[in-house]
């Protein structure tokens, strides 16, 4: 593990915000903390930086680069009226890395920026400021990166494209990451393993889509004439015509399709749907 925290309490004027929390990451992982808003995520993420202290609890860092942890809390903080490469020069000096410009070059690269864009960051889209954000957090060549809902506000192309990127640099640079949201479908294509935290606690945790799985009990099938099914009929709740909505649990999938494939009904997309107030409110640890 590069990062362990355990039994974290936080305390606001009397009022619990975090409640017993303990979250880990190792290197080459990608952690999904996944919490409605309000839950305590980014409170979360500053006591993992050493910004806030907690109440109680403690904070593990096991790694032997000197600068474990880098990040993004809230939205990337930049100078909006420097470019990309002074951004990253100045953010450079202040930590006193001594980079030079193939550096900087080089930590452009690594977040898929262009090298010869001279205009101000103002200009970028909130996509472009994300991998800003991200190659500033790189510049302490960090072994795990803690990202505050990298993908709030971005399209969904550029949602993609960070989570690309995401993957990429766990591949290549061997680092951890742990990645917060109040959407599970941002972190269920990238994380290996979730947990939810909800009202300041964790009320959820596991491998990614064996918790999902857990928590889903309906599927909606698509095929062209699906509602002709006789198997159908027996699962589903709502059948329309390309359509149908069915309660099974996961493990029935395989045999439903194979029959539904002797009926000459060809599935062309099986969509899992979750059930959220199970997922937030029943303690799965
Ligand atoms: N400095 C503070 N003083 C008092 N209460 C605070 C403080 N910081 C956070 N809180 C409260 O702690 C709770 C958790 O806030 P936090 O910002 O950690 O949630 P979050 O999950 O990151 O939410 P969001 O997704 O909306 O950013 C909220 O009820 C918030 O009002």
């Amino acid at each position: 593990m590069i990062i362990t925290a355990e039994g974290l309490y936080k305390r606001y004027r009397n009022v619990e915000v975090l409640k017993d929390v303990s979250i880990s990451c190792k290197a080459g992982q990608i952690v999904g903390l996944l919490g409605k808003n309000g839950a305590g995520k980014s409170t979360l993420f500053k006591i993992l930086f050493g910004l806030i202290k907690p109440s109680s609890g403690n904070v593990h860092i096991h790694s032997s680069r000197k600068k474990p942890l880098g990040g993004i809390i809230e939205k990337p903080a930049m100078y909006e009226y420097l470019s990309a490469r002074e951004n990253l020069r100045v953010f450079a000096k202040v930590q006193k890395l001594g980079f030079s410009e193939a550096d900087i070059d080089l930590s452009l690269q690594k977040v898929g920026l262009p090298i010869d864009r001279k205009d101000p960051v103002k200009n970028f889209s909130l996509g472009m400021k994300q991998r800003l954000g991200i190659a500033v957090a790189l510049l302490n060549n960090p072994e795990c990166l803690l990202l505050d809902e990298p993908f709030s506000g971005l399209d969904p192309i550029g949602i993609k494209a960070i989570r690309t990127l995401i993957i990429d640099l766990v591949a290549r640079e061997k680092i951890g990451v742990i990645i917060s949201s109040h959407i599970i479908d941002e972190l269920s294509k990238i994380c290996d393993v979730l947990y939810v935290i909800n009202k300041g606690a964790i009320v959820g945790y596991g491998e990614t889509q064996t918790l999902i799985a857990k928590n889903t009990a309906l599927y909606t099938l698509y095929a062209s004439g699906i509602y002709q099914s006789k198997i159908i009929k027996k699962y589903a709740s709502e059948v329309k015509k390309n359509s149908a909505q069915i309660k099974i649990s996961q493990e029935d999938i395989p045999q439903i399709l194979q029959q539904l494939n002797e009926e000459g009904i060809f599935i062309t997309s099986c969509v899992p749907e979750i059930d959220f107030d199970q997922l937030f409110e029943t303690p799965d640890l």
